[in-house]
């Protein structure tokens, strides 16, 4: 579990970027910081693996404040997966993925073996272990980035806008990726990302920034879509148009349920009555 308490950041020129933060974030679950540009979500990701140390209030995991750990040790222990893929151009893929297990003393061997492994967990075949970086598609970019964030097999995983840079067939992709990686494995993932869509996908909880990072709503997808807690989230969600603004529609063959642009998404189901058996 991680704990934002009182949270405030004030960087050095002046800007404030959270003005004052605080929720919980459950173990083993995903939560999405979802808002526009500079609301203050990759401020927040960063401070809990210290990248980014608060002006005021405590960071949590599991009841220690993170202040008083070594950054350096910290980070090892935290996944950190960026948008870039943040791989090193000079060094092979399976280089690149046992980076972390280099710096702890695994021996050359075993990390090699552990860079294979999770290549199949991400998807990639084995014979782009010797590849740089530069031959690889971005959509495999990223999965050896996401490879390189499981390698120490941390309990927690710090994304950030990890898929804005691929285009929207391998985000789709990778995103499925993601929730067949959680389904396996269970981490505490933080997942940063200003495409709602994505945050509705992916998220167990989801947080709607506003900006210096005020909470615009907190609640899962379906508590956000159901009931708005104000115009502003409305909009952002898009409630009015699209995909979200749904209406029924009867038809001949039943009744089916038609999107905000005019196309039929699907067919309305009664919920069957209490009590009654379908033979
Ligand atoms: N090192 C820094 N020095 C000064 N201001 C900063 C620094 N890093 C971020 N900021 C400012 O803090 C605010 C929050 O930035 P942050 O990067 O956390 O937002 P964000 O929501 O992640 O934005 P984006 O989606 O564009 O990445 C912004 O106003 C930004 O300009």
């Amino acid at each position: 579990m991680i704990e934002f308490r009182d949270i405030a950041k004030q960087y050095p020129d002046g800007t404030t970027a959270v003005e004052r933060f605080s929720l919980t974030l459950p173990a083993r679950k995903t939560t999405v910081f979802v808002g526009s540009s500079g609301s203050g979500k990759t401020t927040l990701l960063r401070m809990i693996n210290r990248m980014v140390d608060p002006t005021d209030g405590v960071v949590e995991i599991d009841g220690e404040d993170v202040q008083g750990r070594d950054p350096v040790a910290l980070r090892r222990g935290i996944g950190y997966i960026m948008q870039s893929g943040g791989l090193l151009p000079h060094v092979s893929v399976a280089g690149n993925i046992a980076t972390v297990l280099h710096l702890t003393g695994t021996s050359k061997k075993a990390a090699r073996a552990r860079a294979e492994e999770l290549l199949d967990v991400v998807g990639l075949d084995r014979a782009l272990a010797d590849r740089y970086p530069s031959q690889l598609s971005g959509g495999q970019q990223q999965r050896v980035g996401v490879a390189r964030g499981l390698a120490a097999d941390p309990n927690i995983l710090l994304m950030d806008e990890p898929f804005g840079a691929v285009d929207p067939i391998v985000r789709a992709e990778l995103q499925q990726e993601i929730i067949r990686l959680q389904r396996e494995f269970h981490k505490t993932i933080v997942f940063v990302t200003h495409d709602i869509d994505e945050a509705f996908l992916l998220g167990d909880q989801v947080v709607i920034l506003e900006k210096h990072a005020r909470v615009a709503q907190v609640g899962s997808p379906s508590e956000i879509i159901e009931n708005p807690a104000s115009d502003f989230v409305a909009r952002f969600i898009g409630a009015e148009r699209g995909r979200r603004a749904l209406h029924l529609k009867d038809t001949p063959h039943g009744t089916v349920v038609v999107d905000g642009q005019g196309r039929t998404q699907g067919r309305l189901h009664e919920p069957q009555e209490q009590g009654a058996s379908s033979a």
